[in-house]
């Protein structure tokens, strides 16, 4: 039987907007930044038509250079593809700026997903060496990070969701990123807007049950970042999907991507090197079986991947549910 390409597979979100199945993740290492502008030309040339980005990521201006290349010599439209871009906490109560920054640095008129990047409010402090002359990571001088003790981290959701209802031209839905179920409970009673998206660490060290029942009971589609376990990618090397990639002769990555689709959750797995963002479009049938057996492997071994040091803030972070 014939299986689409994981480039084909689309999901629509509760305000009707149609999202890949799989998209570009870019928050590239520094040393990796100059090379977003030739990843993003890669994969939509290989078939991709969704770009994962933020303003933290540094590079959306790279993603810029490729677009305005890619649109010029007809390859695509912008209307070919989804974009989505976050909020930086850095800019927790002025979401307003933060979109029209990325918008001037994607050189586009829209996204298609805007995503509150994390539930914190940080202080915002000049920085010459940092973006847009702000520091991404303030901290006190021992190290801990610098929140904004004033804010309230639903304002910037509940800026989107303005904007939102007053037909904002410049994104099509609202999300949010890093919400634990305690948080969501929150906003589903203090705004109107249901998050179209929550984009959370998951993979089978992380598989996130008790948050994926709430978002699908709730019609909030999750995403999944770091599918791969981040930088390094260790989750290749986990010898329960080394296992089932030898079942199906596919790669672990292919396996790690696969074990998201199926379950209908969109996933951004982040590569510059043109080999890899291709082989990672290979759609693999797993079984419910083998989803069912990576999915308790994480419920019995559970384990963050991507545990910065202002994550902890967060609730679930703590407890590596
Ligand atoms: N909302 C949020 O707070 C977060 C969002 N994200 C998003 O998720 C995306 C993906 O997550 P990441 O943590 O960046 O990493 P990831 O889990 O996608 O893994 C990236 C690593 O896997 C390697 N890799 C990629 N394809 C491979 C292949 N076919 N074979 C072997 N190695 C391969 C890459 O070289 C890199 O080292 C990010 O780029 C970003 O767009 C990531 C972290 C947090
Ligand atoms: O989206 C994000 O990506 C970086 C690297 O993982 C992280 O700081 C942020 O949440």
């Amino acid at each position: 039987m014939l299986h689409p390409k994981n480039t084909e597979i689309y999901f629509t979100l509760n305000n009707g907007t149609k999202m890949p199945a799989l998209g570009l993740g870019t928050a590239n290492v520094v040393k990796q930044i100059p090379e977003t502008k030739q990843a993003v030309k890669a994969a939509i040339k290989a078939g991709y038509r969704h770009i994962d980005t933020a303003w933290a990521y540094h590079c959306e201006d790279r993603i810029g250079e490729a677009l305005k290349e890619l649109f010029e010599e007809g390859v695509i439209k912008r209307e070919d593809i989804f974009i989505t871009s976050k909020v930086w906490p850095t800019h927790w109560d002025i979401a307003d700026e933060s979109i029209s920054r990325s918008l001037k640095n994607l050189g586009v008129d829209y996204v298609d997903l805007v995503l509150q990047h994390w539930p914190l409010c940080y202080s915002r402090l000049d920085d010459p060496d940092g973006i847009d002359g702000i520091c991404r990571n303030p901290t006190h001088e021992d190290g801990s990070p610098h929140y904004n003790k004033d804010g309230d981290y639903l304002t910037t959701f509940k800026q989107l969701e303005k904007m939102y209802l007053a037909k904002d031209p410049r994104f099509k839905a609202i999300g949010v990123s890093n919400y634990p179920v305690v948080y969501l409970e929150r906003l589903l009673k203090e705004c109107k807007v249901v998050p179209a998206v929550n984009q959370v660490e998951m993979h089978p060290h992380l598989p996130q049950m008790e948050l994926r029942n709430f978002c699908t009971n709730h019609g909030i589609r999750l995403e999944a970042f770091s599918p791969f376990g981040a930088t390094g990618a260790p989750m290749v090397k986990n010898a329960l999907v080394q296992k089932i990639a030898d079942k199906y002769a596919c790669t672990p990555n292919d396996v790690l991507i696969a074990y998201h689709i199926r379950q209908g959750v969109v996933t951004v797995p982040r590569s510059v090197n043109p080999k890899n963002i291709v082989s990672n479009i290979d759609f693999i049938p797993l079984s419910k079986e083998d989803i069912h057996s990576l999915n308790q492997f994480g419920v019995e071994n559970p384990k963050r991947l991507v545990d910065e040091e202002f994550a902890v803030a967060v609730p679930g972070f703590q407890e590596n549910k």
